[in-house]
């Protein structure tokens, strides 16, 4: 296994006047092939991590290096093709379902590869949306595998999923999630996969990230950290994850 990216002492202050670490000294190496999870309570800057590692946000300290080169050394736009960022809330181009998923070859002067983005919609269960429609006026969840979709023509090295599964129905997630794990398996993509659902951490993610107080308290395999939380924070967090779901259970 070969290492594809290194973080080293990342940083990243909060937008508000007091301007405190949302984290720092943030170290640690991303694997090729590997999927992380991971996890944190709310506001604990998940999604800002990944907006860092996609090069849609800069760092107040630190850096990321992708193949050992330097991320100030990468024109963003190559960066952005190796590591591409999937947001929690899909966005749609203007156009049709067509226009958004030939946007990506458009972009990066790439043939578009219809058979690859018929087949992923199979996958996807989203081989019944007309391509002509207009995208925004796809269902949330449509949206969500569209966007997917959208960044996986790219085939990207490193894959920044962020709840991609969120509002996904049960059918659909597990579609995904499978498409995820056949592409990490098939192709050797490297998946950062933030999601708060601890099932799908456990059942598809090798290692796991925890971030809690400003720092990136665990970065363990999943096993280790789901039978052996390393830290007050990482308990804390499994029990009341837990005790949620048990209460969704007996509602
Ligand atoms: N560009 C930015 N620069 C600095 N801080 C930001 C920026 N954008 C958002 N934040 C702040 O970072 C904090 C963490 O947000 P973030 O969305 O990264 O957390 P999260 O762990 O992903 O949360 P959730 O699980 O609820 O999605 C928030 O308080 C947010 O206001």
């Amino acid at each position: 296994m070969s290492t594809v990216m290194e973080i080293e002492a990342l940083g990243k202050k909060v937008l508000s006047p007091s301007g405190h670490w949302l984290f720092h000294d943030l170290n640690a190496i991303i694997p090729e092939p590997a999927i992380i999870g991971i996890l944190g309570k709310s506001g604990q800057g998940k999604s800002t991590l990944l907006r860092i590692l996609g090069r849609l946000l800069p760092p107040d300290s630190g850096t990321v290096r992708l193949a050992q080169k330097e991320m100030t050394q990468w024109e963003s736009g190559a960066w952005r093709m190796k590591v591409s960022y999937v947001a929690q809330q899909a966005i749609m181009l203007p156009g049709t379902v067509e226009d958004n998923l030939r946007t990506v070859s458009v972009l990066h002067q790439r043939s578009f590869d219809e058979k690859l983005a018929r087949a992923l919609c199979e996958q996807l269960h989203l081989e019944q949306v007309d391509w002509s429609k207009p995208a925004d006026q796809l269902s949330g969840g449509e949206k969500q595998r569209l966007a997917l979709i959208r960044t996986l023509l790219l085939q990207p090295d490193v894959l920044l999923l962020d709840e991609v599964t969120a509002s996904l129905d049960t059918a659909s997630k597990q579609a995904t999630e499978q498409l995820l794990v056949d592409l990490h398996e098939q192709s050797g993509t490297t998946i950062l996969w933030v999601t708060h659902d601890l099932e799908e951490a456990r059942s598809r993610c090798q290692r796991i990230w925890f971030l809690a107080e400003h720092q990136l308290q665990a970065d363990l395999p999943s096993h280790s950290f789901f039978h052996a939380p390393p830290t007050i924070q990482a308990r804390d967090f499994l029990q009341s994850a837990h005790a949620h779901t048990a209460r969704e259970v007996h509602s």
